[in-house]
């Protein structure tokens, strides 16, 4: 590696001051919170192994151009970067490449944005063929309109925290070989999505249910899986703990076998060219049967987090799916909050530890499998509609009462529907109650 005026290398830690600009347009976004933003950023550079040294924040109407910050900050800043012996400085916004490129000249440290922390994040998690064709295709695509000039000045952009640069090509770089590259990657990446897609197909052919953990980073979807599936998979309290999905078997109480998956992690303003790259990844959710969507509620920023993983659902087309929504670590919070975790539609409050929590969910899956339980009664001796009963439905219990039978079934929505059709026929035969009548939306 030729190393570039600012690179760091490897052996060489990333100290940094964190940098963030608060614009009036950022301001207006419904779900920006600049403080919580920066609290991000920090943890997002320790998880690439960034030492933080200290944070700068600055009030502005616009960002300037050439500077990103206003002429006067950034001087600010370089005073503090002296003063700190910091070699880096890392803005919680994109920047443009000419303004990485005046800061750097400015500043003489190494300039890096949020995306290219992120993307330096999923560089170093990536081990699947596809996790790291992917990363390196979202890099590329970061790089390629941020090139300027020739020869040298093209490597200052493409270290990253200088340790996972987009692969060989990092350093003597111009745009066509890049362009190549990206085109390569593409070609590359087809092959192994055409492969996803065949097994998922294949999955699917054989009517297997298919539920995706979805959610936050960091809000507890592989401890969750390896809670209920035994998987040996990677949990950390990191951000972007897992890149790539994994699907596990799983047996519900009643003996059925659904496919759960772990999917990537949601935040925050999640770079454009890393959805673009990870679209197959991502789309894990939108071919699910069911979401499960976890959410982190021992967060103050949990409904802002809740709010991304909407949007970021609604982009990827998988907004109107089925879903549960697990308020997870709740063991974190005192009983009166934990009550007070509500939201549009159905949800569970758990906490991935505790094995009762863990049943309530299966229960809750099987529910969406295969119905609710309802109790109807029958007359004895109409033998054609109790076989009926057993043929479209589980019966779960049954009982003799005077000349009639009750039976406890559990019958999917679909199949009720055509058996209170055909129930309808026998005017003996009724639906007594559905379990589930008035109840609120939690199951209990
Ligand atoms: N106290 C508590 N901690 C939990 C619970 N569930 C998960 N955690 C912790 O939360 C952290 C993140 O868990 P992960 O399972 O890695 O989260 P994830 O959603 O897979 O995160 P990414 O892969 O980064 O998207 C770990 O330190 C877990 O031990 C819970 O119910 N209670
Ligand atoms: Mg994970």
């Amino acid at each position: 590696m030729k190393p570039s005026v600012h690179e760091v290398t490897p052996d060489q830690q990333a100290r940094a001051v964190l940098v963030s600009l608060v614009t009036q347009s950022l301001k207006r976004e419904e779900n920006y919170d600049p403080d919580y933003s920066l609290a991000e950023l920090i943890r997002l550079a320790e998880t690439a192994g960034v030492e933080v040294l200290g944070t700068l924040s600055q009030n502005k109407e616009y960002a300037d151009s050439k500077w990103f910050i206003g002429k006067g900050k950034a001087q600010e800043l370089k005073d503090e970067l002296e003063a700190l012996g910091a070699n880096t400085a890392i803005f919680d916004q994109e920047l443009s490449g000419a303004q990485v490129r005046n800061l750097e000249q400015f500043l003489d440290v190494k300039i890096i944005d949020r995306t290219q922390l992120i993307l330096d994040i999923f560089a170093g998690r990536a081990k699947t063929r596809e996790g790291i064709i992917q990363v390196e295709l979202a890099q590329l695509s970061y790089l390629l309109p941020r090139l300027s000039g020739q020869g040298k000045n093209l490597s200052r952009l493409g270290g990253g925290i200088g340790t996972r640069g987009p692969g060989e090509t990092k350093l003597e770089t111009d745009r066509r070989h890049i362009r190549d590259r990206i085109s390569e990657l593409k070609r590359q990446l087809q092959e192994v999505v055409r492969h996803r897609v065949l097994h998922r197909e294949r999955r699917k052919k054989t009517g297997v249910f298919q539920v995706a953990l979805v959610g936050y980073t960091n809000a507890g979807k592989s401890t969750l899986l390896r809670q209920l599936t035994q998987a040996d998979v990677y949990v950390e309290n990191q951000l972007f703990a897992t890149l790539d999905p994994t699907s596990r078997a799983l047996k519900l109480p009643g003996g059925m076998e659904i496919v759960l998956t772990d999917t990537v992690g949601f935040i925050q303003n999640l770079p454009h060219d890393l959805v673009a790259a990870f679209r197959a990844t991502l789309e894990e959710a939108n071919e699910a049967d069911f979401i499960l969507h976890v959410v982190d509620s021992s967060t103050e920023m949990m409904e802002v987090q809740m709010h991304v993983v909407d949007e970021v659902l609604e982009e990827l087309g998988a907004h109107g799916k089925e879903r549960l929504t697990l308020f997870n670590k709740t063991d974190l919070l005192p009983p009166k909050q934990r009550e007070m975790l509500t939201t549009e539609g159905e949800f569970l409050r758990i906490s991935a530890y505790s094995e009762q929590d863990l049943g309530r969910i299966l229960d809750a899956l099987e529910r969406h499998l295969m119905g609710d339980s309802r109790t109807f009664r029958i007359p004895a001796e109409k033998g054609d509609v109790i076989s009926l009963v057993y043929r479209v439905g589980e019966v779960l219990e049954n009982e003799v009462d005077g000349g009639d039978m009750l039976f406890k079934v559990r019958v999917n929505n679909k199949e009720y529907d055509k058996l209170g059709y055909l129930l309808a026929a026998y005017d003996s035969a009724q639906l007594i109650h559905g379990e589930n009548e008035g109840e609120t939306s939690e199951y209990v």
